[in-house]
């Protein structure tokens, strides 16, 4: 199957995924001059309820936080989508070294890392249905960038050794996701796909403009975990990135000045 490394990695998922080289994939390079202030944009309206975080799993691409979404409890409204959209889970993209990690990347800048919140359009019945619909998601990016120990972050890695191998899931209850969002919610926004097979072009992407910090020792907390299974060849889980993919033709707007 599909992964980052070189016989699977995101230069050969074309093979499997011809939507690869559609004309609205993602990451992209944001190039903040290019990028257009809409002053129609409205601020975006999280509502996280934290008795819906479930469990903390490696899925062998990612670490991901999964959420109870059979109510309206945890949401996305305004900001560029209309209607609501519920928290399903979010995720991390990371890199080897702090000099790469992040899918998204501003005027070539690479961040050490990306978190994504994932959210699916109640119009539709459930996420399998939205995820191949032109509005089906809605994905918030948050930057990663070195600094200081994050504490919020910490619950996260805390967790970490228990799921080291492809497969381990944890319980991860009571986590109210609204601590990882930076301080300003200013965002970029353009319409995109998933950044990991299938590439379904369904997302609606708000790529937040302030990052979070993350710790050098936090890194290597991420770098810990594993692509492979207990019974398989280790293989650390870093590089778990698809690069800046051709923006052909489409616009970036901005929420800011
Ligand atoms: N990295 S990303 O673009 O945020 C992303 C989000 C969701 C998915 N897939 C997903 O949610 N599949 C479950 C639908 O049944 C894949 C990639
Ligand atoms: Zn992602």
């Amino acid at each position: 199957g599909w992964g980052y490394s070189d016989h699977n990695g995101p230069d050969k998922w074309y093979k499997d995924y011809e939507i690869a080289n559609g004309p609205r994939q993602s990451p992209i390079d944001i190039q903040t001059s290019g990028a257009s202030y809409d002053e129609s944009l409205k601020p975006l309206k999280l509502q996280y309820d934290p008795s819906t975080s479930l469990d903390i799993l490696n899925n062998g691409h990612s670490i991901q936080v999964n959420f109870a979404d059979d109510v309206d409890s945890s949401t996305l409204t305004e900001g560029p989508i209309s209607g609501k959209y519920r928290l399903k889970q979010f995720h991390f993209h990371w890199g080897a070294s702090d000099d790469k990690g992040s899918e998204h990347t501003v005027d070539g800048k690479r961040y050490p890392a990306e978190l994504h919140l994932v959210h699916w359009n109640t119009k539709y019945p459930s996420i399998a249905e939205a995820v191949s619909k032109p509005d089906g998601l809605a994905v918030v990016g948050v930057f990663l960038e070195n600094g200081a120990k994050n504490p919020n972050l910490q619950k996260i890695l805390d967790a970490v050794d228990a799921i080291k191998f492809k497969g381990k899931q944890d319980s991860f209850t009571n986590f109210d996701p609204t601590v990882l969002l930076p301080k300003s919610l200013d965002y970029w926004t353009y319409l995109g796909s998933l950044t990991t097979p299938p590439l379904h072009e369904s997302v609606t992407w708000i790529v937040c403009k302030q990052p979070i910090s993350v710790s050098a020792e936090q890194m290597k907390k991420f770098r810990s975990l594993l692509f492979t299974a207990e019974n398989e060849k280790a293989c650390c889980m870093v590089n778990n990135y698809r690069p800046p993919q051709p923006l052909k033709g489409r616009g970036v707007r901005a929420s800011f000045k």
